[in-house]
């Protein structure tokens, strides 16, 4: 089943003004910094949050269709559209096989069968023995997979999944996320995905939306938003600083505060707008009192700001620079840093990537002020 959505939503002050075309099976990430617009937009396409002008159809079956001359919202229960968010939101009273004999039948529109098919279900999702217990009775992931089984029995035509790993501790994230990858993959769900999370991207998306203040910043393929982000929010979302600067010469890049770096990629002409990305965590602290050299690239001095935890180690956040080191605690032990410390950094060419910025209005940390 194909998505079309072309969707106007205004909430107070707050406009959505996006469109959207998942193809049939496939995944679609939605990102966005907080406050961009992406549960609206899952309660637009869900018709939870009312549209104020354009239309959602999935092939040819109009969900919702808002013009001048017409106003037809199908309601949420006749859409065949699954919505899976944090909560499993199970019915408490119900056994966890009537929970997912409640999706069957929601699916089918007849009883037949349902408790059979609600067992194959469970056992899908590794919930075979567990027929019997109550939500109460089973631990959150478990739950999850119930809520999952529900979703897909119901043979949605479209699943919405509202950050459905968020609330998961980090084993239970991912054995839910294999599975859906599995069942995702197994039953060709066409499927839009809300997540914070890099790796529910890599695993799961076929392709990626960022939506920022309510429209789309970017689409592409993981590798594509990810590995070449135009904006700070895929940029953090994928570890990597991403500085706007010009090119100053062959492989050089002056940025904003002045600092030149030289990288490689695709290398727009000399004088033409440039992004430069480069991992957080291949920034490095050198020794106090090794000065960089102003005229080297590359290299530059800063002042610590704030010190964070970090996946791996200790993240310096930087006084008026936009630049951000992961390194290992042992490097801050060693060197004693603080907030107020001098740091010298620095950071190898050959991790430094380099590409054209096209008419991009904002510069990398405008998302940042977005959602503040
Ligand atoms: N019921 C509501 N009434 C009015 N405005 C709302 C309502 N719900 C959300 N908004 C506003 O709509 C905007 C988008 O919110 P939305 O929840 O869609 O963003 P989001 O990208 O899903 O954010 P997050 O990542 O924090 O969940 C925000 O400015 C929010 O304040």
């Amino acid at each position: 089943m194909t998505l079309s959505a072309e969707v106007v939503v205004r909430r107070g002050d707050f406009v959505l003004d996006a469109g959207l075309v998942v193809g049939a099976g496939e995944v679609l990430a939605l990102l966005g910094p907080n406050g961009s617009g992406k549960s609206t937009f899952l309660g637009a396409l869900a018709g939870l949050v009312p549209v104020t002008a354009g239309s959602v159809s999935v092939n040819e079956r109009a969900l919702t269709r808002m013009s001048a001359g017409e106003r037809m919202s199908v309601p949420p229960h006749a859409r065949r559209v699954g919505l899976l968010g944090q909560e499993p939101l199970l019915f408490p009273h119900l056994s966890a096989m009537h929970n997912v004999a409640f999706g069957v039948r929601a699916g089918h529109g007849r009883r037949v069968a349902a408790d059979r098919l609600a067992e194959q279900w469970l056992a899908d999702v590794g919930l075979a023995g567990f027929e019997e217990r109550r939500p109460a009775e089973l631990s959150g992931g478990q739950q999850q997979r119930v809520a999952i089984a529900r979703a897909l029995a119901a043979e949605p035509d479209l699943l919405l999944l509202d950050e459905p790993m968020a609330s998961l501790d980090v084993e239970a994230a991912s054995s839910i996320r294999t599975l859906l990858r599995e069942r995702l993959s197994s039953t060709r769900t066409t499927t839009v995905l809300v997540t914070h999370d890099v790796v529910d991207v890599v695993v799961l998306a076929d392709r990626v939306v960022t939506l920022e203040r309510g429209r789309i910043a970017d689409s592409g393929s993981a590798s594509d938003v990810l590995g070449r982000p135009v904006n700070g929010f895929a940029a953090s979302l994928a570890g990597l600083n991403l500085l706007a600067g010009r090119v100053t010469g062959r492989g050089l890049v002056a940025v904003a505060n002045g600092h030149i770096f030289a990288g490689s990629g695709d290398l727009p002409p000399v004088g033409s707008e440039a992004w430069v990305a480069f991992p957080r965590s291949a920034v490095t602290v050198r020794e106090p009192g090794a000065e960089p050299n102003p005229a080297v690239e590359n290299s530059w001095v800063g002042t610590v700001a704030a010190l964070e935890p970090a996946a791996g180690g200790i993240r310096i956040v930087l006084a008026g620079d936009e630049v951000i080191a992961e390194v290992p605690s042992s490097q801050v032990l060693a060197r004693r840093l603080g907030s107020g410390s001098a740091v010298s950094l620095h950071v190898e060419p050959e991790f430094v990537t380099v590409y054209p910025r096209h008419g991009q209005a904002q510069d990398a940390t405008d998302w940042k002020r977005a959602s503040d």
